[in-house]
């Protein structure tokens, strides 16, 4: 399922003296199947863009076109359960919306709610509390008795559980230690590639958006600054870094991005040394300030 961003605008508290404008002119193309990481300063409007793309919120200018669903600021769109099914999202700390005696039951609230019959919702939780990596056994248990870790696998299979052709990430990973981050991102990886899912990622993390992004975009004040591959992205630290993103993870990501490409960037981006004198370069000539 693709989803079109055309135009959007959008103002907390309208017509209010809060008013607020938090994104305005975003145009953004995200096809199936593809991994978007959308990157930026705080405040910069990325959760504001992520609620667009299932209509918890409906832009106050332009369109979000969601599969066949067109949302139009100019006309209020009601009934909208279908693309809330179609595109998943897990919050940050996801694993606090859970609320259920059983993690069986939690897994199933939202199947049974659309509507899925009890049955096929229980084989849904049996299939994925595996998929996200925990035993059948834990299906039973209260999920309270679970660590915070497993508690946020949990709440990932009750998203999971709905079976989104879409799935958006805001900062998955928050909170957790670097082991536990490394493995719920290679999770969102496997099921990103297993299930053809489209993923879109928030992140402050450079290196989950090197290691995993086929398009960046990077959102300033607002609005869309830059969409391009990570090659074109981390090509040019200086753009990034003006864009008040962090100096070690700049080069970090840089670095990794090589990595992964198993070539180097060009220019004066050689090694992770060279990197960081190149940095320390462009601050000396001012260039960060
Ligand atoms: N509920 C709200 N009411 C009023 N203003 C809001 C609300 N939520 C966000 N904003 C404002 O909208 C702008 C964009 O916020 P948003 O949360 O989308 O940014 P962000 O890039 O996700 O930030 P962060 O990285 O800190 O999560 C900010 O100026 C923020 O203060």
């Amino acid at each position: 399922m693709d989803i079109t961003l055309r135009q959007v605008e959008y103002k907390y508290q309208i017509n209010t003296p809060f008013e607020r404008l938090a994104i305005q002119d975003v145009n953004l193309s995200i096809p199936q199947g593809i991994f978007v990481a959308i990157i930026g300063h705080t405040g910069s409007g990325k959760s504001t863009i992520l609620q667009h793309l299932n209509a918890l919120i409906q832009p106050t200018k332009g369109q979000v076109i969601i599969g066949d669903r067109v949302i139009d600021a100019e006309k209020k769109e009601k009934n909208l359960k279908s693309i809330r099914q179609k595109v998943g999202i897990v919050f940050q700390f996801p694993e606090h919306q859970l609320f259920e005696e059983t993690v069986e039951k939690d897994i199933c609230f939202g199947p049974l709610n659309f509507g899925v019959p009890e049955e096929e919702a229980k084989e849904r939780a049996r299939t994925l509390i595996t998929e996200v990596g925990l035993s059948k056994e834990i299906l039973e248990k209260s999920p309270f008795e679970l660590s915070g870790g497993q508690m946020r696998r949990v709440a990932i299979a009750g998203v999971l559980a709905m079976e989104p052709d879409v799935l958006v990430l805001d900062e998955p990973t928050a909170g957790l230690d670097p082991r536990g981050r490394t493995e719920i991102m290679d999770m969102f990886y496997r099921l990103h590639k297993e299930k053809d899912l489209s993923t879109i990622l928030v992140t402050h993390s450079m290196e989950d958006a090197s290691k995993f992004a086929d398009e960046i975009v990077i959102m300033n004040h607002g609005r869309v600054e830059q969409v391009a591959d990570p090659r074109s992205t981390f090509s040019d630290p200086q753009a990034l870094l003006k864009l008040g993103l962090d100096v070690p993870e700049v080069v970090k990501f840089q670095y990794l991005f090589e990595q992964r490409a198993g070539q180097k960037l060009g220019r004066t981006c050689l090694t992770i040394e060279e990197l960081a004198e190149a940095l320390k370069e462009y601050q000396k000539r001012g260039a960060l300030s």
